[in-house]
């Protein structure tokens, strides 16, 4: 039977399945967790168990719950389906996100109940508005973008890593009142609006849960109607979806679930690889299946990411493995600046084959302005998977834009309000209110001068930055950036507010230097102007161009799919690792990071290339230490003698100056190093801190020991020793 249905899919479908992908196909029954490396083929597998579930084993399509991460992902699921099968199975396959199921429970209950009530993403007084006008309750001031950033991602943890109120209490969430802010905004949406139950988009998770739990009836409806469930990119699933699956598909436990704890890189939005690792804990009787082939790299990317991801603790053993051949060295290349970085990338580009298909990477949306700002200006059309405007709303640009009006026309006072704390010009706010009522028609800086005595160290102050105002109206605008940045203290005075509203220094340094480069050939500052304007709607409509081969994207967004060519910029420590895992002391973030590396380099079939830059403005950076472990794969030699300890201790994200203290006379512990313990045998120094030492034995997995224990009792010491 098996044999006939596959002998189809290779013939109508010109697949040809390996042994462990015919395996996930034809599971029926129980628990089963395929394990797929990149590339392996895993949306193939789950597509062809679904058709083999309906065509081999005649399962109503309506009995089997299709669920994956975004809305995206679950239209192109559809659309593979139907591609594959649409002319033999009639009836429409339906793929849902865990959400938009989550809200079929929410409303199925509510409408029994006769209750009411409102998605608040939905209406007017939006959740972003809401939180607003609460944060500024509590904290008498306006909430930056980035903070209700942090505010909104904060509060959607919470809800979908199930915290209860202490643990909610216990933690320090950065945000000024978060508690408060927190507690008034539950509050709100439960009795703000009279008859009416608000709803945002992760309390749509939470009332399915509880709804689920509390109604048996429902339930029993829900685990009768959906006796087959299969998830996609399970490893983006929160601890709350987890738990809604796992009430849906017991007693049955027909669950296929796909994914790559390796490819798990939503932790900010809650996903973490642990879900996928206790696997056999939820389900006892599950099985884990792993297919390793990868169909879609050439052999030198797919052994280098192979070894790259090992470095990883926190994951199922896996070993990937090709059956292509070999085609090319993965070139590593560090520039200068971020202008040679792009003008190499373009350059390389227009040599391409023009079939190919090209993708460039980065972990920030800001860095795609420098690419798109010279792609236009050679005529090269792309494609933006996803685009934002922050760059070009963002406050740094405005100021910019401000100190250029300025120079224009120095009478403009609601200019000036806009940035005089950012020119050092030593005025207050009340200097700024007590001369809004003088003569419109003098320059500011002559207005404040006379408020002041004549002895006043600010009037010459306040002359010298006139002058420079002068000044700056006759420079091109590139030279008018970097006067902006030096001669005016823009960048000095940004130090202060980075560390005040706690902004990051290095990302507002960027978009300064994107700017100037944007800047480098306009003429005027109504060409600047105008030239930032029309980027802004050139980016906005490219994601319009799906039939360009040049893609730019995330690498967030370019999970799932791949390129002949993937050229990966702004490799660089701070940025990749970000700024915060390196400085965290915190291992999971620096294998997030790592994860995230290796989604990237995963994408590439044919050319992979990694690239870093030396200087960003006037700041020096280090390649990312990933890139180093990727040398030390690909270029062994070079590391043999130094096989340097700050690769090690920056892998881990802990700092040196833990490594001095000591548990045994004459032995000093340090990252990476190989140690023996008395009882748990040789293993892997991972993190240490002045009480704890924490060590991934080879027998007995990851462990946390106390400094002071091992030290009283001798139970630590070198393995070389
Ligand atoms: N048995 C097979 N023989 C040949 N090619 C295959 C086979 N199975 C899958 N492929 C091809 O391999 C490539 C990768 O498949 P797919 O996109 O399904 O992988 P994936 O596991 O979802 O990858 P990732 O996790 O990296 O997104 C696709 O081009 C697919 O057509």
């Amino acid at each position: 039977m098996n044999e006939l249905f596959l002998k189809n899919l290779e013939t109508n479908n010109a697949v040809n399945l390996n042994e462990s992908q015919v395996q996930g196909v034809t599971h029926k029954d129980g628990p089963l967790l395929l394990l797929a490396t990149p590339g392996s083929g895993k949306t193939t597998v789950l597509n062809m168990r679904i058709a083999y579930l309906i065509l081999e084993h005649n399962i109503n399509p309506k009995n089997i719950l299709n669920l994956t991460f975004s809305k995206m992902a679950a239209k192109d699921m559809e659309n593979r389906f139907e591609m594959f099968f649409g002319d033999i199975i009639e009836e429409k396959i339906h793929f849902s996100t865990i959400h938009s199921f989550s809200y079929n429970i929410v409303r199925t209950f509510y409408q029994s109940e006769g209750l009411r009530y409102e998605i608040l993403e939905n209406r007017l007084e939006n959740k972003s508005k809401i939180l607003k006008e609460i944060f500024s309750i509590y904290n008498k001031s306006i909430i930056t973008e980035d903070k209700l950033e942090e505010l909104t991602n904060n509060i959607s943890l919470i809800k979908n890593s199930m915290l209860s109120e202490g643990q909610i209490a216990s933690k320090d969430y950065g945000i000024t009142n978060f508690h408060q802010i927190y507690k008034y905004y539950e509050n709100y949406k439960e009795n703000g609006v009279p008859g009416i139950r608000l709803l945002d988009f992760d309390d749509m998770l939470v009332e399915a849960y509880n709804i689920l739990n509390n109604d048996k009836l429902l339930l029993k409806k829900y685990r009768e109607k959906y006796k087959y469930i299969s998830i996609d990119e399970s490893q983006d699933t929160s601890l709350i979806q987890h738990k809604i699956i796992e009430l849906i598909s017991m007693p049955l436990g027909n669950i296929f679930m796909v994914g790559d704890d390796d490819q798990s890189i939503f932790g900010f939005r809650a996903a973490d690889p642990k879900y996928l690792l206790d696997f056999k804990k939820t389900y006892k009787d599950g099985k884990i299946l792993k297919i390793q082939e990868n169909f879609r790299s050439s052999q030198e990317i797919v052994n280098t990411a192979n070894e790259f991801i090992k470095n990883n603790f926190n994951r199922y053993n896996k070993n990937m493995f090709t059956r292509n051949g070999k085609y090319k060295n993965i070139p590593v290349n560090g520039f200068e600046n971020e202008k040679n970085q792009v003008k190499f990338i373009i350059e390389n580009i227009k040599k391409e084959n023009e079939s190919h298909t090209i993708a460039i990477l980065y972990r920030n949306n800001n860095s795609a302005i420098d690419i798109v700002n010279i792609l236009d200006k050679e005529s090269i059309s792309f494609y933006i998977k996803d685009t934002n405007n922050k760059f070009f709303n963002h406050w740094v640009v405005d100021d910019v834009l401000n100190f250029f009006r300025l120079s224009f026309n120095d009478t403009k006072i609601d200019i000036f309000e806009r940035i005089y704390t950012k020119c050092s010009s030593y005025v207050s706010k009340n200097h700024i209110e007590s001369i809004k009522f003088m003569d419109k028609k003098v320059s500011v800086f002559e207005n404040l001068s006379s408020i002041f005595e004549p002895s006043d160290y600010r009037i010459k102050t306040l002359d010298d930055i006139k002058n420079k105002f002068k000044k700056l109206n006759n420079l091109s605008p590139s030279q008018g950036i970097r006067y902006i940045r030096e001669d005016l203290k823009y960048e000095k005075n940004l130090e202060r507010i980075c560390d005040t509203l706690g902004y990051s220094m290095d990302s507002v340094q960027s978009i300064l230097n994107s700017l100037e480069m944007i800047a480098d050939e306009c003429d005027t500052i109504v060409d600047f102007a105008n030239r930032l304007s029309y980027l802004k709607k050139l980016m906005n409509e490219s994601h319009k161009n799906t039939k360009s081969n040049i893609t730019l994207s995330t690498i967030h967004s370019s999970k799932g799919l791949e390129f002949d060519s993937v050229y990966i910029i702004d490799l660089n420590d701070s940025i990749i690792p970000s700024y915060e895992a390196i400085n965290s002391n915190n291992n999971d973030l620096i294998e997030e990071e790592r994860r995230l590396f290796y989604v990237g380099i995963t994408r590439a079939k044919k050319n992979l290339y990694l690239n870093w830059v030396k200087e960003k403005g006037s700041k020096v950076y280090k390649k990312s230490l990933f890139i180093n472990e990727i040398e030390k794969i690909t270029n062994p030699d070079k590391y043999k003698v130094n096989d340097s300890k700050d690769i090690k201790q920056a892998k881990f994200g802990v700092s040196e100056r833990f490594s001095n203290t000591l548990i045994k006379e004459g032995f000093i512990p340090e990252i990476g190093k190989e140690v023996v313990h008395r009882v748990f045998g040789e293993g892997l120094v991972m993190e240490l801190t002045d009480e704890m030492i924490t060590i991934s034995f080879e027998k007995s997995g990851i462990k946390k020991l106390s400094r002071l224990l091992c030290d009283a009792r001798n139970m630590l010491w070198d393995k070389t020793s």
